[in-house]
């Protein structure tokens, strides 16, 4: 089976997916039968092109990575160039839209209005984009079933570590009554580098350099990103949704090498911990907050930009995964893992 797919947003996570694509294009052909053919892409600063045939991955890689313009890419004459991101989604005959713009913690634009005009326009849509999953899970999910259309989502939590179908599909059949986690990459990069004595600012920019950052990383210091998180779980595990006052959120910004070496005197470890209890039916309550664990805790040591989340289930007991929660490639792989389930929705007897 043969899937279109048009990139909004080709930064470090898009260019991740089209090497991914690349490198497995005959593996992914011999054993899920499917052909990814990327038809656009279109990005602010690096531009757009379109070819209904599908591009060459490699010369739109080496045109991005050696020029900084997607719009140099010259191996095919049958090209639009300069579409918008909404003229992409809506004129591109694409069957999926990727959305991997930046995640905006205020408004989730511009990937809310992304994800509605695919919709609308008969497009499934699969991103790693917190913003528009965090504020209107249900208004998407219900209009993407609505139109027919797949929407995909699990990079948005824990990026290629599967912290979103674990506890639907595996789990099934325990009442859930806890989630306890480690769930953002660079937060926990930036305080084990300080237990390893690096200062604050040199460990925020090694996580930015990595690409484990948010475009604007207040977000992850501050404890917002993992808000976005927390909040999406709750809907998605619980179907409860909560606002964002509903979610007491204290980053790491204001801890200091001295916090962190008392904590290790002590026996103890700081962790930015994400934490919703489910109180009874309809009923959970969460929060975020920097937490000094027992080294002997099960997260305590979980280091660099690896996360973990612990499912507290009623039969199987605590259930921790552990896994990347943030990079490049891994990220660009979480965008594989829901393209795979939207051809198996499509093909069901490749289940
Ligand atoms: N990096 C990671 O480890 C993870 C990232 N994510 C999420 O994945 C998404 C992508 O992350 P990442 O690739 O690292 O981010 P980048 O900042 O590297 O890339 C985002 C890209 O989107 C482009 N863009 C911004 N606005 C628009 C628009 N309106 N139309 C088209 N393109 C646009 C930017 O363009 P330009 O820069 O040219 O202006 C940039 O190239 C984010 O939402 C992030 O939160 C989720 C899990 C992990
Ligand atoms: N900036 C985030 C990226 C993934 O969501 C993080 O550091 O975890």
């Amino acid at each position: 089976m043969s899937v279109k797919v048009a990139l909004i947003g080709f930064g470090g996570v898009g260019q991740a997916f089209a090497e991914i694509i690349q490198d497995k294009q005959q593996e992914l052909l011999r054993v899920h039968d499917l052909e990814v053919e990327i038809v656009a892409v279109s990005d602010v600063m690096k531009g757009a092109v379109y070819r209904r045939e599908g591009l060459d991955i490699p010369h739109l890689l080496q045109c991005v990575k050696q020029l900084g313009s997607v719009e140099a890419y010259s191996k095919h004459k049958d090209i639009v160039k300069g579409w918008s991101s909404l003229e992409t989604i809506v004129q591109s005959e694409a069957d999926v839209i990727i959305e991997v713009t930046y995640t905006d913690v205020k408004t989730g634009e511009p990937a809310l209005t992304h994800c509605h005009k695919a919709f609308e326009t008969g497009k499934s849509v699969i991103t790693t984009n917190k913003g528009p999953v965090a504020l209107a899970y249900t208004e998407l999910l219900e209009k993407a079933k609505k139109r027919g259309v797949f929407f995909g989502f699990e990079g948005t939590v824990m990026s290629g570590t599967p912290a979103l179908r674990l506890p639907l599909e595996t789990l099934t059949g325990n009442n859930i009554k806890e989630i306890r986690g480690i769930l953002n990459g660079t937060t926990n990069y930036i305080l084990t580098s300080m237990e390893n004595g690096m200062e604050y600012p040199e460990a925020l920019q090694k996580a930015q350099t990595l690409g484990y950052a948010e475009a604007d990383p207040t977000s992850d210091v501050e404890g917002y990103d993992v808000r976005y998180k927390t909040a999406i779980l709750s809907n998605h595990v619980w179907g409860i949704p909560l606002t964002f006052d509903d979610i007491p959120c204290e980053g790491i910004s204001k801890l200091t090498a001295e916090d962190i070496a008392e904590a290790e005197n002590n026996g103890e470890k700081w962790k930015l911990i994400a934490r919703i209890t489910q109180n009874g039916p309809g009923n959970v309550s969460a929060s975020v907050k920097p937490e000094r664990i027992k080294v002997d805790d099960l997260l305590a040591g979980v280091s660099g930009a690896t996360n973990a989340i612990v499912y507290e289930c009623d039969l199987s007991g605590p259930i921790m995964l552990t896994g990347a929660g943030a990079g490049l490639k891994e990220t660009g792989f979480s965008l594989l893992i829901d393209l795979i389930h939207y051809q198996k929705q499509k093909q069901p007897s490749k289940i």
